[in-house]
């Protein structure tokens, strides 16, 4: 049975580099193709917190009003289905969710007013920036339920680590394991540039380390 996820667990330092790898190995999805970094230099971990928005035609569509319900710690997830021509996400959010200690926001979708979130240190990973507001063009269409982005199933509580080579989700219940399996090819990743260091050819040190195959499907045949 794996333990709960805490703050404490979550702290780990790990870059979605070494996630990634070690969902690969597992067979997992989870990389989310297509959503990067707005500024570099960011970096959060934590449960998220789904939001879906759903095109509308007329007056009444809104963005942020699920704000108030999202707990300190969590990383905000919100599915525009990829779309770039108006917004989910602007400055006051970004203002708000800082205050609140809220860990980042993810969008398969874009963002506006980006120096506000600079400004705030407020840490987002979206598809693009854009001006046009979603107000009146977009709505709330759930939260807390799961979401499929580019593939990748995400429920509500998975675990989102992002950095500057972007966002990576880990379900719940494999959160251990594949942090441990993370950390395992980070050491590894150590000890082939340290031979390399110490005198040995590159390919000499990943041959030593098995570097080739530490993203490989374990139980592949
Ligand atoms: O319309 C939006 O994208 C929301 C917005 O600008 C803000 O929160 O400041
Ligand atoms: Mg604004």
């Amino acid at each position: 049975m794996n333990a709960p996820v805490t703050t404490s667990n979550l702290a780990t330092g790990l870059s979605t580099a070494s996630v990634s790898d070690a969902l690969d190995s597992l067979g997992l999805p989870g990389s989310l193709h297509g959503i990067g970094a707005l500024r570099q230099g960011r970096r959060t971990v934590g449960p998220v917190f789904t939001v879906s928005y759903e095109p509308v035609d007329e007056a009444g569509g809104t963005v942020g009003d699920f704000l108030d319900d999202v707990p300190a710690g969590a990383v905000i997830l919100i599915d525009n289905a990829g779309r770039t021509d108006c917004t989910v996400w602007g400055g006051i959010m970004s203002q708000v969710a800082h205050d609140r200690g809220v860990a980042g926001t993810v969008i398969n979708g874009t963002c506006r007013d980006v120096a506000v979130a600079t400004d705030a240190g407020y840490p987002i990973w979206s598809v693009s920036r854009f001006m046009r507001t979603g107000k009146d063009r977009v709505r709330v269409a759930a939260i807390q339920t799961a979401v499929t982005i580019n593939g990748v199933l995400i429920r509500p509580g998975d675990i989102l680590v992002a950095d500057d080579d972007g966002a990576v989700v880990v379900p719940a219940a494999r959160w251990d394991e594949v942090a441990d399996l993370a950390r395992r090819i980070d050491r590894v990743e150590d000890a082939i540039v340290e031979a390399v260091r110490g005198g040995a050819t590159l390919a000499e040190a990943r041959a030593l380390h098995g570097y080739h195959s530490l993203q490989t499907r374990k139980d592949a045949s």
